[in-house]
């Protein structure tokens, strides 16, 4: 049985809080989660300039008030001084989870060679899972599902492979993919019957 998830989509830009461009990272971020989750969830979304402490409270309010368990932020990793979206996000997490960040600039080089500019992190706090991604829109769905050769095949697996399970291990709901999007790894153990 799939269960329900609260996910929090924080936006963090200077330029699209202030509405001198409209910001796409939410509605990217919805648009994937739409195609990419078969189970049941609601979105808490937060358009917020790049502030440390600003970003930190978000982040703190979207776990421990709001009830997210996972928490996707986009924006504000690159070396800019204003760029502290890692900064803000370790300092609430209690445990960094480094694989994240490695994979996403593994699989950020099969598009741009900046993608070693990034330095998102992740971490877990309670019973939620805080991943940062990069600012461009267009990267939300290239680290979310990986890359794919022409004919469709998966050459690089996305980090979201790997979120449902890491959300069941710090006692979050049970989140359900698309195979054809995203196939999300459990062990045998763990894996629950697919919904009809
Ligand atoms: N929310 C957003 N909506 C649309 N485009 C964005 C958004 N955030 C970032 N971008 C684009 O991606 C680029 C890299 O993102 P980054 O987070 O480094 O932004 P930035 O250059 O610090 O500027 P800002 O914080 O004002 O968006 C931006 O320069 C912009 O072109
Ligand atoms: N997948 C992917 N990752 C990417 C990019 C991209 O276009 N696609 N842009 C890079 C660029 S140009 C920068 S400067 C860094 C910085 O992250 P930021 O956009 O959060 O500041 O992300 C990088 N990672």
């Amino acid at each position: 049985m799939s269960e329900h998830i609260r996910i929090g989509l924080v936006s963090i830009s200077d330029r699209a809080s202030e509405g001198t461009y409209e910001d796409q990272g939410i509605p990217a971020l919805k648009d994937w989660l739409g195609r990419a989750l078969t189970s049941p969830w609601s979105a808490e979304t937060r358009l917020i300039p790049d502030e440390r402490a600003l970003i930190e409270r978000t982040l703190v309010e979207l776990v421990d008030r709001a009830g997210c368990n996972l928490v996707l932020t986009t924006g504000g990793t690159g070396p800019a001084v204003r760029d502290v979206t890692p900064e803000a996000t370790l300092a609430i997490g209690d445990k960094e989870m480094p694989g994240f960040g490695e994979e996403m600039r593994r699989i950020s080089l099969n598009f741009v060679p900046t993608a070693i500019l990034s330095r998102q992190v992740a971490v877990i706090r309670g019973k939620c899972l805080i991943i940062n991604l990069p600012g461009q829109p267009k990267s939300i769905r290239e680290t979310l599902e990986g890359v794919r050769d022409a004919d469709g095949s998966v050459r690089h697996v996305g980090i979201f492979a790997a979120v449902p399970y890491c959300i069941d291990l710090v006692g979050g709901p049970y989140v359900e993919t698309d195979d054809a999007m995203i196939k999300a790894f459990r062990p045998k153990h763990a894996m629950r019957p697919k919904q009809a």
